[in-house]
């Protein structure tokens, strides 16, 4: 037990330290272990304790959305099938509660994920639960319970279990008076959907319980990411992921932004590569704790001319939706990912001429699978 004596003066030099911002260097180790949250005298976690074994033992959350499941195939390949656990609130699909475990879990209900934490002896936590930008703005009081409310629970189970945390942020984290051409990674940050204000949060969040109780936090924001066998959950970017579908099917596309409307987009394969990537970065590797991470930037009308190329008798029309242009005239057009590279050796895959070939050879081998059945 520490005396009040040495607490006062952990108090007093948090406090001097907290005045000239370099409070991690003097704090007593000790004092930033303290759990974030109240403990019930009889609660029993340290009961689970178990010995590491070489891999990390996963937990996914919101893994039913357009990333997840990708995310545990990576995972699973690389760390064992029955290390990798899914969850989410819904139902899963056949093929995905046949590919491995899933598990019901509503990020809202601290002490179930508690439980889920202990009696799987989890030591990653990747947090992909959340409203994305257009359904948020649809449902305010529900994105933020889900993506301000929830990640409070998941920060605590963290930090209480010594887990690693990822969280994904977003283009969506910067606003109209953040620097647009390119965006760096520290810049103002003042995004004006609930959404980007529910990401700044949880960058802050999680780097303050980092520097505070030494949380394992590690976060990238991604851009808009092009998936071809998942679709996504309600955001701006999702055009970019529409349009193949319906080239491929019809040969037109509606398209809900303008034709010059600029975003920094990446094809899943990437994006979960770098998520694998920044989580198995060693610690001293990792100059900062939120890193942007980009592949491509391209507006709808550029897209447009590559589908084209493939697709001679393709049309674009454009049918502007105002919720999703106003979002997206204030986000990032170009991201600078320049530390990322630097610090843990990013570097994208696929760029628009290779991410439009493999949409459209995925999207063209289902329709002929479709027709010949
Ligand atoms: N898809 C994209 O283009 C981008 C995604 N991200 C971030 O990556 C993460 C994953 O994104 P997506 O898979 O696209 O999202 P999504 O919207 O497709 O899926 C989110 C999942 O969260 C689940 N969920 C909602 N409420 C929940 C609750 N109370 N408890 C547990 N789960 C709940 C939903 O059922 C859904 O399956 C999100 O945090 C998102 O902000 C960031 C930038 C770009
Ligand atoms: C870029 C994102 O975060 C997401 N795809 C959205 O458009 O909301």
């Amino acid at each position: 037990m520490p005396s009040i004596g040495m607490l006062r003066q952990a108090v007093g030099q948090m406090v001097r330290s907290l005045a000239c911002g370099c409070w991690t260097s003097v704090l007593p180790v000790r004092f930033l272990g303290v759990s974030p949250r109240q403990i019930p005298a009889d609660a029993n976690f340290h009961s689970a304790s178990f010995s590491e074994t070489d891999h990390p033992r996963v937990l996914i959350t919101g893994g039913l959305g357009q990333l997840g499941v990708g995310l545990a195939t990576l995972l699973r390949k690389r760390f064992g099938k029955d290390n990798v656990i899914l969850s989410d609130i819904r139902k899963p699909p056949d093929h995905v509660f046949q590919s491995g475990p899933f598990i019901y879990s509503d990020i809202l209900d601290y002490k179930n994920l508690r439980e889920i934490v202990v009696n799987n002896r989890i030591t990653w936590l990747l947090h992909y639960s959340a409203l994305l930008s257009a359904v948020g703005e649809a449902n305010v009081s529900l994105a933020r319970a889900v993506n301000i409310t929830g990640l409070h629970n998941i920060l605590d189970v963290a930090a209480e279990h010594k887990l690693r945390l990822f969280v994904p942020s977003t283009i969506g984290a910067f606003g109209p008076t953040s620097p647009r051409n390119p965006t760096p990674d520290l810049c103002v940050q003042r995004p004006r959907t609930i959404y980007g204000v529910s990401k700044v949060h949880a960058e802050l969040m999680g780097e303050y319980y980092y520097y505070r109780y030494g949380l394992d936090f590690r976060c990238l924001r991604y851009p808009g990411i092009i998936s071809a066998d998942s679709q996504p959950g309600g955001g701006t970017t999702d055009y970019a992921v529409q349009i193949f579908h319906d080239a491929t099917k019809h040969g037109r596309f509606e398209c809900n932004l303008e034709p010059g409307t600029r975003l920094p987009m990446m094809y899943i394969d990437d994006c979960l590569r770098a998520t694998l990537e920044v989580m198995e970065a060693p610690a001293e590797a990792l100059s900062m704790r939120t890193y942007n991470v980009n592949a491509m930037s391209f507006t709808p009308e550029e897209l447009a001319q590559e589908v084209l190329k493939h697709v001679p008798e393709f049309q674009i029309t454009y049918s502007v939706d105002a919720v999703r242009q106003a979002i997206a005239n204030s986000w990032p057009m170009n991201f600078d990912d320049s530390n990322a590279r630097k610090d843990w050796g990013w570097k994208h895959g696929f760029d628009l001429p290779e991410l439009v070939t493999t949409m459209l050879n995925f999207h063209g081998s289902e329709t002929r699978v479709a027709q010949a059945n």
